[in-house]
């Protein structure tokens, strides 16, 4: 016989321990899975970033780079796993109040920026969690916290500039500052060298070396598709395929021609010279 089902008899899932994120771990991820339709554009994927790190990501076209992106900004929810950033867990915290303490750069908030914004505006909104200006009032130490990222990332010049007229480099440096504005503890950068010439690329590369070398700036993640724009300093890398991490750990051990031939499904060479890498076809 049976036992009869008992409905006040908590399930085994009740007995678990809830999920507590390393206490060094800035983003912790835990068996995150993100389904569409009948695929997994993420597939339990289990990844710590700690404080002080400096992470890159790479892999293919569609392997689900920005979807991890978006749920290490608190701005999308996994299908199932469990996600600490800072000191909370996604689904128990107020991402409102979460995601003034993330840094996020990336072609989506690119285009929600209006083209008539200026550059300084478009830098200064960031500390309401807003893309435009609208009848906000701003303290003397936020307006002087955007012009010093403005003059750090070299758009002085620029500062009373529309954003629709920024060059693609310009409105790249204008991201990337506007994603410091709030002094977060954990930045996100998609792809801030995408489009960009050889020597908007180099500058770019310059920068985020330097900011990366500086102990103040916070655990940072950069989303590219080239070893290229690896800037020196950075410490830790992630390779993803087909929403599976393939390798993940410290960017020497991680960033080889065989882990990377693996990532991308094609035979690669990968060399490293003076701080910098390329990578061709072996
Ligand atoms: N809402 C959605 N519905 C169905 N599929 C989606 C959805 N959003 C993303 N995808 C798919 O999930 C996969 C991962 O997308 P994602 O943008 O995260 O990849 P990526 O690694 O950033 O790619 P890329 O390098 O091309 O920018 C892609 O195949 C994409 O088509």
């Amino acid at each position: 016989m049976t036992a009869p089902h008992d409905a006040a008899r908590p399930s085994p899932a009740a007995f678990e321990e809830p999920f507590t994120p390393d206490e060094d771990a800035v983003l912790q991820l835990h068996g995150v899975t993100v389904r569409r339709g009948a695929k997994d554009i993420l597939a339990g994927v289990d990844w710590t970033v700690r404080a002080g790190e400096r992470w890159i990501v790479m892999g293919p076209n569609g392997a689900g780079k920005s979807t991890l992106l978006q749920i290490a900004a608190s701005r999308m929810f996994p299908t199932s796993g469990e996600v600490g950033i800072l000191d909370e867990v996604l689904g128990a915290v107020d991402v409102f109040e979460l995601r003034p303490r993330i840094g996020l750069s990336s072609a989506l908030l690119a285009n929600q920026v209006r083209e008539e914004e200026t550059v300084q505006d478009a830098v200064i909104t960031a500390s309401y969690g807003m893309t435009g200006r609208w009848r906000e009032e701003y303290e003397l130490e936020d307006r002087a916290r955007a012009l010093g990222l403005v003059s750090e990332w070299g758009l002085a010049r620029l500062a009373h500039r529309r954003f629709g007229t920024l060059s693609e480099g310009e409105r790249k440096r204008v991201l990337i500052a506007r994603a410091l504005m709030t002094d977060p503890e954990l930045l996100l950068l998609d792809e801030p060298a995408a489009g960009l010439d050889l020597a908007g690329r180099e500058a770019l590369v310059a920068q985020l070396t330097a900011l990366a070398e500086d102990e103040a700036a916070p655990a940072t993640v950069l989303v590219t598709h080239h070893v290229e724009e690896v800037p020196p300093g950075f410490t830790h890398a992630l390779l993803l395929s087909e929403g599976a991490a393939v390798a993940a750990g410290p960017l020497e051990e991680t960033l080889t021609s065989e882990r990377l031939s693996e990532a991308f499904g094609t035979a690669l060479k990968v060399t490293r010279a003076d701080g910098r890498y390329t990578a061709v076809a072996a």
